[in-house]
This record gives structure tokens, sequence and C-alpha cells, in this order.
């Protein structure tokens, strides 16, 4: 489009646009948001709108579409969900008052990590705007949730150059919805990490200058209005610095608007907290089930009990950084202990908490300016609830609920109460939604406004009044008070009585019997009401404005508040959960874990037609610190290993666990490699992911992690997994200099058994099951010793495989025991020889001796086989069953 076609308008969209490349830009027209050229076609296709064009007859129409600005957020979210960002470009002068074009500019900029409407944000979780910077050898991390202030950094020595796993594991563990890089990494290899894992969240790829140091590090500190970053932990953290003033440079691009909600940047230690990558997160289902990423069956739905907003959010948090100082751990489970035994002062807390809205958020909003007056009355509903909820945690004693750990208590409290009152005396109980028309300040806060209040109300009266106080006073009976359009009000009198008109009386129109005038008064007066609406509706926007920048100050006490009310919030969430579900307070000690009648937390609400079996556990480092647990499919091994995973995790939470006793160590890790989570899509096979998170596990388990482990070796051949799976458990009984580490080993692999005997802290565990007939029933309990039948058939039955199959593959596991040699098939029964008798037994159709004969042939090729391929390690080798003596015999080779 050329220049010299453009209208003035068209002008200033391309002028403001041409700032705005990688966003669809809303320019305000009227009551209407319109997008042109290339934004209009992408947008209306997106937002599923009619594309027109603007001057259609000439011939370069411009494409357009439009939406009506109140309904702008659900278009918003639309865009934000296809990957767009969008610029909001208002119109920043009163239109009637404009001279020319009227002036318009884009007030801010919604990308994924920068949303502030409720409507588009999940009230139980943060939504994380992520930054990575490589400086001088070290990789720094922030992340920053703009909708409650949240901001947090943290940093890593780098490892060949390169952002270490850990970091980028931290990464997947926050699960921005927006990453921030720096540009100059565009083609860098190291972020093709990040390209891969987060495929569908957006990446905006920043100016090196926004990550630079000491630039960066100067952003910081002003807007903190700090001398430096020491009061944060974290002044000497270069390149954690350089990626948090990357943040701050975006926010002020894209906000343009106060962001004081944003009062402190919060180092993250991730010493401090147990670590758990983002792979046993799902593996263990905290916050997704695995089946479909949704939330039934996870633990959070099962522990979040909490009444507010702030308190689903900081659960959530806990969850994911579960604590290592013990203290902090026992002060957690204090407070959850003291809100347990004082059961009316906790519903009473619950109750008043749960007329508390989102602090957080509503503070956020009001301070950087898109507060409205509900938000207003939300505010102080919640500051309202304060006394009682004092009131209630005074009497309780846990340190916690003392809210000590608010930095100037006092004052917070006193700037809040007086919050309160402000907004009670300023702002009416029915304030509308929206700023524009009145209707939000109550009467008596200002004269002025009262006055036009009154106008507004009461002119016609006033009007009403005045002709009976004209007519009183002047005696002229003929007088009355009339409007038109032309004039506005007019007093009119009869033609007999015009001559009498007092001298003010200024004459403006004679009639065939009536002469009409003004005065300065009326013409006053006619001013004021004809104008009272307008100049009231701007004066309570004033007011409103005041009221606003009173609550803006506070900001700080307000996120301040917000943060204790949510502590106070899952902590007594905790203590209703634990009472709700009998769970028990952890004793937390310093090496050997005890559960005594164990429950996995979400299993034993969800089970049907069953009653939940519990179970037992220990683990010590003198003889039981790696468990091999053996049991048929469907027995229960994978949920006794989760159960003590999520134990753990919930008790270092500062929870109470499901048991009846809990002894739990402080653990720095739990690593879990569980099931075939495929990452087919990420260009990784099965068994490759199944390595990786072994690899993992045995390059970083320390002598206080603890390790669970599914059926390692499943995803290859029988004889390679095996092998696998007998390496990896002695590997970690002897980690750490032979100090080994905490292991739960369930695995399908019998010989693995034989370690018991071999290792001096193995033990054999098997979940127990009863066989009836040809069937089984589950036990469900986990006791000493070793099993060597899998029962796999028998399962296969129980899930629906059609009789005739699992009659084969009967037939097929016999012959494979007795002969010992599955790839020999000369020794499997053909097909054709089995049938079904009426009893559902299948038999073979050869007779006895022809079948002994056979077995005998093959038992003595198997031996051949077996000693002529042992050097070779041919799978040919593979036993299964409880014919595993060879396989063991070759085991014994290792030693
Ligand atoms: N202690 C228990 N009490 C009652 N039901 C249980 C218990 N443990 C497990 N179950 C039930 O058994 C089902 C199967 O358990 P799980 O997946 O742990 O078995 P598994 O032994 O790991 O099976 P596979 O070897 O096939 O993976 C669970 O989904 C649950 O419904």
């Amino acid at each position: 489009m050329t220049s010299q076609k453009n209208t003035p308008m068209m002008e200033q969209y391309l002028s403001i646009k041409k700032n705005y490349p990688d966003a669809v830009l809303f320019y305000r027209m009227g009551d209407f948001y319109e997008m042109f050229l290339e934004d209009a076609v992408k947008a209306s296709a997106i937002l599923e709108i009619a594309l027109t064009s603007r001057n259609k007859n000439q011939e370069d129409p411009v494409p357009m579409c439009g939406i009506p600005f109140r309904a702008a957020d659900s278009y918003i979210a639309k865009l934000i969900e296809n990957g767009c960002k969008v610029a909001i470009c208002e119109q920043v002068e009163d239109p009637a008052a404009a001279k020319g074009l009227v002036r318009r500019e884009v007030t801010r900029v919604v990308t994924p990590g920068m949303i502030l409407n409720e409507s588009l944000l999940d009230r139980s979780s943060n939504n994380y705007l992520l930054s990575l910077s490589i400086l001088e050898g070290y990789a720094g991390m922030a992340w920053l949730d703009i909708s409650t202030g949240l901001f947090i950094t943290t940093q890593s020595s780098t490892v060949n150059g390169k952002v270490p796993d850990e970091l980028l594991d931290e990464a997947m563990r926050v699960a921005p919805s927006e990453f921030l890089l720096p540009d100059h990494f565009r083609n860098d290899p190291a972020f093709n990490y990040i390209r891969k894992r987060f495929p569908s969240n957006g990446i905006t790829w920043l100016e090196r200058r926004n990550f630079r140091m000491p630039d960066a590090r100067n952003r910081l500190i002003e807007h903190f209005s700090t001398r430096s970053l020491k009061g944060f932990g974290c002044d000497h953290l270069t390149a954690a610095l350089s990626a948090a003033g990357a943040i701050m440079a975006y926010v002020h691009e894209t906000q343009l608007q106060d962001t004081n909600h944003i009062t402190s940047l919060d180092y993250h230690d991730m010493k401090s907290y147990l670590v758990m990558d983002e792979r046993s997160c799902r593996n263990l289902e905290i916050f997704k089930n695995i089946e479909n990423g949704g939330k039934s069956g996870t633990l959070v739905t099962i522990l979040d009990n909490t009444v507010t907003a702030m308190g689903a959010r900081l659960l959530k948090n806990w969850l994911r950084y579960p604590l290592k100082d013990r203290d902090s751990i026992e002060n957690r489970l204090d407070a959850v202990d003291d809100a347990i035994n004082q059961k009316s002062i906790r519903n009473s807390l619950r109750s008043s908490l749960k007329s508390v809205y989102d602090l957080e958020r509503l503070g956020s909003r009001i301070s950087m300016g898109h507060g409205t007056p509900r938000d207003m009355l939300a505010l102080k509903t919640s500051l309202l609830k304060l006394p009682e909820i004092f009131k209630d945690l005074n009497r309780l004693s846990a340190p916690l609920y003392k809210g000590e750990f608010i930095e100037n208590k006092e004052d917070v409290a006193r700037d809040l109460t007086q919050l309160a009152t402000i907004i009670d005396r300023a702002v009416r109980d029915d304030a509308p939604l929206a700023t524009g028309e009145g209707g939000i300040i109550k009467d008596g806060y200002s004269s002025e406004l009262d006055e036009l209040i009154e106008l507004s109300r009461n002119g016609k009266k006033w009007i009403l009044d005045k002709g009976i106080q004209e007519k009183e006073k002047t005696g002229l009976s003929s007088l009355k008070i009339k409007y038109n359009k032309v004039f506005g009000y007019f007093i009119e009198l009869s033609r007999t009585q015009a001559s009498s008109a007092p001298e003010h009386y200024i004459r403006k129109q004679t009639l065939v019997n009536a002469e009409r005038f003004i005065t300065e008064e009326l013409k006053e007066m006619e001013s004021k009401i004809l104008n009272a609406q307008e100049k009231r509706a701007s004066l309570e926007y004033d007011i409103f404005c005041d009221v606003k920048k009173e609550i803006v100050q506070k900001t700080e006490s307000i996120m301040k508040m917000a943060n204790f009310l949510a502590t106070v919030d899952v902590l007594t969430c905790f203590a209703h959960t634990s009472e709700l579900n009998s769970y028990v307070r952890p004793k937390i000690v310093d090496s050997n874990l005890f559960i005594k009648d164990g429950r996995h937390p979400v299993v034993e609400k969800l089970i049907e037609g069953e009653r939940y079996v519990p179970n037992s556990v220990e683990l010590n480092d003198e003889d039981q610190q790696l468990l091999i647990i053996t049991g048929p499919n469907m027995a229960g091994k994978s949920t006794v290993l989760r159960q003590v995973a999520l134990q753990v995790l919930m008790a270092q939470t500062g929870c109470f666990v499901p048991a009846s006793k809990a002894e739990i160590p402080v653990t720095d890790r739990i690593f879990t490699r569980v099931g075939a989570l495929d990452n087919l899509a990420q260009g990784q096979s099965t068994f490759m992911v199944e390595m990786e998170e072994t690899a993992n596990i045995i390059n970083n388990a320390t002598p206080q992690s603890l390790v669970i482990l599914d059926e390692i070796g499943r995803g290859t051949s029988t004889f390679d997994g095996l092998s696998i799976a007998w390496a990896v458990a002695e590997h970690l009984h002897d980690l750490n200099g032979g100090e080994g580490v905490k292991t739960l080993f369930a695995t399908h692999y019998h010989e693995l058994t034989r370690l018991e005997h071999l290792k001096p802290r193995v033990k054999n565990y098997n979940i127990a099951v009863k066989e009836f007939d040809d069937n089984i029933i589950f036990l469900r309990s986990l006791v000493p010793g070793a099993t060597n039948k899998s029962y796999g058939i028998q399962v296969a039955k129980l899930a629906g495989i059609p009789d005739k199959v699992v009659l084969r593959a009967g037939e097929i596991l016999r012959t494979i025991e007795h002969q010992g040699d599955l790839l020999d098939s000369s020794n499997i029964v053909e097909e054709k020889d089995l049938h079904i008798d009426v009893v559902g037994k299948a038999k073979s159709k050869s007779n006895s001796k022809s079948k002994s004969s056979s077995k005998s042939q093959s038992s003595s090729k198997s031996e051949s086989s077996s000693k002529s391929k042992t050097s070779s390690k041919s799978k040919s080798n593979l036993k299964l069953g409880k014919n595993d003596e060879a396989v063991s015999e070759q085991m014994d080779l290792f030693y």
C-alpha cells in the first residue's frame, strides 16, 4: 500500500502497526476494535468472523474485520490460544474534544505469558512467562506470573556452555505459557530442547540488549526502588539477573503501565527443595493424569480442599517444591496438627476464608490500572474479613498462624484497615462493573459530587420549584417554566403580563399569545442540569481513580496478606483433608523409612467393588535398602511403589499421610521410572526413554534419594532387558561408594530375586495372590519373599482375551516351561492340534507318547544349545518362569 493513497487514519494505523509487527493490532474505532490488512485476514480466519474491506470500490481495497470492544476478552482468548499476540490500541483522547484525527496509542500487549484478565486465567494455576540466559559460565532463569506478581529467579553452572539439564527440568516443572529467549540464540542447538518440548508454547525472541548486564540489573533496581538486589539474595547472580532483567524489559514493553504489584524477586535455591523431575511428576500423576493429561485421578485433586484461589495456587507450588529443611517441614506439620485438634476454629477460619477473594490477582489488576469498581468491592469484602480471621488465628498456637513472617506486620494491618475504610466510604455497594456511567461513588463522599447527583436526580423538580418561586416572587400568575430543544429551559409569560417581567428577564421569543424569556440563573442551572450526568460520571471516575491510587500505594501490603492467607488456607486444607481421609502425622527421621499400613491416596479413593488393602513398607540402610517386588500382573506392585513415593512427597510438603504410622527420612530427590510413557512425538522410542530415565537415576541418585523402578528393561528383548535390570539393581545397591540408595524395584524378571542372596541390602517381597482352579484371587498384600509366577495368562483372561487365545497361550507357556527354549518352535504344539473341550480346558490331540518324546528331544536340544550359546549370549538361551536356573547360572558368572 502506497502512502499517497492512504487516508490519515490509515497512516496512523500503519505507523502504530509498524511497532508491533508480530502482534494482531486491535485498533479502536468507537465501539469496535478493527483489524486491517494481514491481521484482518489472519484474525478473521481464527475468530470465524466476516472479512470485509475498506475502500471496496477502489483499486486497492484494504481487508478488514472488527469485533465489538465489549466482547474483546473472548476474542483475545481465542487469538492467544492460537498462538497470537494482541496489541490493544485505544483512543487516548476524547473524540468529541479532538481536533482532527483522534490520538491513539497501544496501551498493552496481551501475550500468552502476559494475561491479566480473570476469565482467561485458570484460578488455581499460575500463568508464567519464563526467560533463560547464558552468561559467564552460568545459565540463569527467571519466571514471572504478571497476574499475581510472583517473580522468581535462579541459576546454575552451564555444562559445556549449555543450559544444564537441571535447569531445563526446572523449566518443565514451571511449565510457562510463554518463553523469552535471547535473539542471538535463535539458531543455537541448546535451545532445540525447548523448541522440541514446548512446541505449543509461545517463544518470544528478545533482542540481546535486554539481557545485557549491568542494564538488566539496573532495570530491576529501578523497578524495586532499591540500591541493590542484596535484599533479595541474588545481587551476585549475574545470569539469574540477566534473565530477570529481560523479563522486566518485556513487561515494560508490553504492559505500558504500573507494575507495582511485582514487589519482590525471590531467589529459588534448587538445593532447598526435594527435586522431582517433570517425568516423575507425570509418572506419579501429581498434577495431570497419564491417561489424558486431565486432573481426575491426580494427587492434587485429592488434596486440594482449599477455599481460596490463592490457596489453590500455593498448594500446587508446595507440591511442586516439597521442602528439605526438617524444621520447616515440622513447622508445617505442627500447624496442620494444630488445625486438626482445633476443629471448630478450623471450620470458622475456612468459612471466613471462603469470603476472601483472589487478593493477589485483584491487587495486580488494580495496580496495573485494570481494576473495576467491583474489584474494589471484592477487595473491601476480603479485607473486612481480616479481623475475624485474625481472631481465630490468635486462638491457634502453631507459629505459622501468627503471621510472624509477614514483614512489618503492624504496618500491613494498619494499611489494610485504612484501605477497607476508604473503599467502604467511597464505593457504593451496588457499584457497576464499568466506570463510564457513574453510580460508583457513595452519597456524602464529595459535596461537589453530591450536588451533581442531586441535580441529575432532582433536576426536573428544581425547575418545577423554581417556577413556583418565581411566580410567587413576581406575582405573575401566567408564569411557567418550559423546555424545548432550541432554547433549553425558558420562562413563558402571557402577552398581557409580559410587560411586567422583571428587568433581569432576557426576552428570547415572541409568540401570538406569549413571550419567552431566559435568565442567567436559569441558564446556569440548565447547563448544570444538562451536564450533570456527564459531569457526575467524570467526577466519579476521578474519585474512583483517587481511591485506586490509595490501593496502589498499599499493593505491597495486599500482596503480603494474600500470601499469608494462602498459607493459612493450605495448612487448614491439609488438616481438613487429613481428617477426612484418616491420614496420620509423619515422623520426619534421619534415615530409615517405615510406613505401616500405607495406602495410595488416590487409588484408595477411586477403586470400586474392592476394599483398599493397606501395606507396610520398610526401607533401611542395613538389610533392606533395595526391595525387589515381584507378583502377578495386576497384583498391585505399581500401586505400592507409587504410594511410597507419594507419602514421602506429601510428608515433605507438610501434609499428613495415608497410613497408620509413618517415619519418613528427609529425601533429596524422588526418581521414578514407571511404565512406558512414549515420547514418540519428540522422536524418542519407548526403550530410549526408559534408558534415558534410568541413566538419569544412576547418574544423579544420592544416599538421600528414593528410587522407584517399575519394570525396567521391558521395552527390549527379554534377555537384554533382564541383563539391564540386573545390572541396574546391582549398581543402585553399590552406588555412592557402596552406600546405596533406597530403591523399590518391581519386576517380572523373577531371576532378580536371586540378588537377595548375593547382595546384603537386597530383600525380596511379593504381592500375594491365591490360586483357585485356573484363576487367581488378588490379596493385594505385600509380603516378604519371592514369587516366580506371573499369572499373565490368567490376567489376560480377566481382561477379556478370547478363550481360544488364552488357552493357546497356556499351552505354549506349558511347553516353554517344560522345554525351556523359547526359540525352538518345534517344541510348540501346532495350533491346529489343539481343541477346546466343553469345560474349557485345552487338550493336545497328540497322544501322550508323542508329547513326551517330543519333550525329551527338545530338552536335550535345549541343553546343548544352552551350552554352546552361553558365551555368545545368544537370545536363544532365554528361559522363562520356573525354569530360570540357566539364566541364574549365567548371572552367577558375574560374581
Ligand atoms: N492395595 C490395594 N488394595 C486394593 N486394590 C488395589 C491395591 N493395589 C492395587 N489395587 C488395584 O489393582 C490395580 C492394579 O494395580 P497395579 O497397577 O499396581 O498392579 P501391577 O502389579 O503393577 O500390575 P502390572 O504388573 O500389570 O503393571 C489397581 O489399579 C487397583 O485398582
